[in-house]
């Protein structure tokens, strides 16, 4: 059975249910339609939150169609339950990007799903719709003071860096020129789009802890200079309240349910190659007020999403997280081992072990975080016997506790022994989390810092235009920010092509952004775009919908 044919056997409990089970009575929530609802931001208790214990599921470099860090998140989640023990798992919100792209939704999968999956992998809750229009709220007033004769501020429009965005892989959008065709159609000047879950305000969701955070944070974005080199934001514009205003709902975080009928909370956008990845600090917060466990995600390997959870989300918002699940695939291995996507599903013991440096990377990563680590063998129909016992064999070695998990074909009951091992783990180990780097380091040392020790790189080289980026940052008196990577997800250098475990690489930074509302610096390394492109043939080819509105083929 397809995850979505999986989904619609499943008769789903009204959200009311959910919510009276979750902690929260039924009349304290904003319904969207039946299954869906979000959350009063008044319900977040930072005591209670303190008592709960926050577990991340992360991964070893993925394969393109990802290794299951939602699918096991959920059946971790769910498994947790089962033992009786209150948790709720917070997940990020899908892109359309993916959906109608190469990965598909972000609803787990199989037996471990959250619902109404056609729902949250389309338009949910209108979040996302809400930040593009906020984003492009701002877009329009910055043309539109550019060409003003009479409150112009004096852009300088070759310094502007705000894009447009928009929820989709469209590489066409990735460059374009506005304001062609004379002094009724604007200035022209060169822009680009990114994808929603790149914008700046994406991230500013997922750390503002309540609406005045959010607009203190939307006034700060750092928009471009004037022609006498004075730096303007997004204040300056008087953008922050329309912008909040467009926010209002999509701050709140939104509650659907697991296929087991336990609470799952869904906020803020993926993409931690080229975002930071992480579900909002709102959610999190709101999970670990209602859970004795509260078990959530971050994008990607560890060396992204992870490292950013932990360095920025963690550190932004005072969350200490006890132990790390880290989602480990027989297939990926294999194609870390040197064999090609087409071959995955083949026994191949020698690849597999080749490929076990890129696991020890990511379980050394962890521990420079002070954090103790299960390593969750996300089971595939297709793995061996052999190569699972191998897999076992070689994760022990490590020094780290190993668990076989079948959550994508068995729902909760796939991850009893993964949910005890975690028990354990975190009544056994004492609160170590340290975060990476001290914010207050000069930039190139943080960078340095993540680059060597997080990736494994020799150095980091800049570009000019990355060098000029620095003296920007320094004068704009930004150089106290944390910095969240752009990077591949498909390697741990910033080479896609380099799999494994690379050594004496370079990390290159050819430019770095400043976020300086969300609070954070952007370096963008190798030829990493934050606007990615459909593939030859998109998923979006296999989607269909009956006279009914029955969706087929999303996943
Ligand atoms: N054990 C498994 N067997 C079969 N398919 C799986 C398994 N685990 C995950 N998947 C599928 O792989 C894809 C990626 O899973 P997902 O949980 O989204 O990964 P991630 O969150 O790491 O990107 C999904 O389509 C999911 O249904
Ligand atoms: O940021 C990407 O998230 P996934 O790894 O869940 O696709
Ligand atoms: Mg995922």
């Amino acid at each position: 059975m397809t995850d979505i044919e999986i989904a619609k056997g499943v008769t789903l409990e009204p959200i009311t249910e959910i919510a009276e089970k979750f902690g929260i009575a039924s009349d304290e929530i904003e319904m969207y339609g039946k299954y869906k609802a979000k959350l009063p931001l008044s319900k977040i208790s930072k005591t209670k939150a303190e008592q709960s214990n926050l577990i991340l599921v992360s991964a070893i470099s993925p394969t393109p169609a990802g290794e299951g860090k939602t699918t096991i998140s959920i059946g971790l989640s769910e498994g947790l339950n089962r033992l009786g023990m209150k948790t709720t798992v917070v997940l990020r919100e899908p892109s359309l990007g993916p959906v109608f792209g190469i990965k598909g939704g972000a609803t787990g999968g199989g037996y471990s799903q959250v619902l109404p999956m056609e729902d949250i992998n389309l338009h949910f809750t209108g979040d996302f719709a809400a930040i593009e229009k906020a984003h492009n709220l701002l877009a329009a007033l910055i043309d539109n003071n550019i060409q003003s004769k009479i409150n112009s501020l004096g852009l300088d429009a070759r310094t502007i860096s705000w894009k447009r965005v928009l929820d989709m892989n469209d590489r066409a959008l990735r460059r374009i020129i506005v304001g062609l065709g004379g002094t009724t159609f604007g200035v022209p000047r060169e822009t680009g789009f990114d994808i929603t879950a790149a914008s700046e305000i994406m991230a500013i969701l997922c750390l503002a802890d309540d609406l005045i955070d959010l607009k203190r944070r939307l006034g700060g974005i750092f928009i471009g200079y004037t022609f006498d080199r004075k730096p303007i934001f997004a204040r300056d514009l008087k953008a922050e309240g329309a912008m909040t205003a467009l926010l209002k709902d999509a701050i709140k975080p939104n509650l659907v349910q697991t296929i087991e009928g336990n609470p799952a909370i869904i906020h803020g956008g993926p993409f931690a190659n080229i975002a930071q990845g992480t579900n909002s600090v709102i959610a999190t917060r709101m999970g670990m007020s209602f859970s004795e466990y509260t078990v959530t995600e971050a994008g990607f390997g560890f060396d992204l999403g992870a490292e950013k959870f932990f360095d920025i989300k963690c550190q932004s918002a005072a969350l200490s997280p006890k132990a790390v699940v880290l989602t480990t695939t027989i297939r990926a291995l294999k194609y870390h081992g040197g064999v090609s996507l087409t071959n995955l599903t083949d026994e191949n013991l020698e690849a597999l072990t080749r490929g076990i440096p890129n696991l020890e990377k990511h379980v050394e990563n962890i521990r420079l975080f002070g954090l103790p680590c299960v390593v969750a063998i996300n089971r595939f129909a297709t793995d061996t016997d052999e190569e699972v016992a191998l897999l076992q064999r070689e994760a022990k070695k490590l020094g780290v506790r190993v668990a076989v998990t079948e959550v994508w074909a068995k729902g909760g009951e796939g991850a009893l022994e993964l949910a005890k091992e975690v028990v354990e783990l975190i009544e056994t180990n004492g609160n170590g989390f340290t975060p990476l780097y001290d914010w207050n380091m000069d930039v190139p040392s943080k960078i340095a810092t993540i680059a060597t020790k997080i990736y494994g790189a020799e150095h980091v080289d800049y570009t000019a235009k990355a060098k000029n980026d620095l003296k920007k940052i320094t004068n704009l008196g930004l150089g106290n920010l944390p910095v969240c990577i752009a990077k591949t997800q498909k390697s741990l250098s910033d080479n896609p092509k380099l799999l494994g475990r690379p050594k004496d690489f370079i990390i290159t930074v050819r430019e770095i952004e400043i976020a300086a509302g969300a609070g954070f610096l952007v370096p963008i390394t190798g030829d990493i775009m934050r606007m990615p492109g459909l593939p030859a043939h998109p998923s979006s080819e296999q989607i269909d919908i009956d006279a009914e509105g029955n969706i087929t083929g999303l996943f």
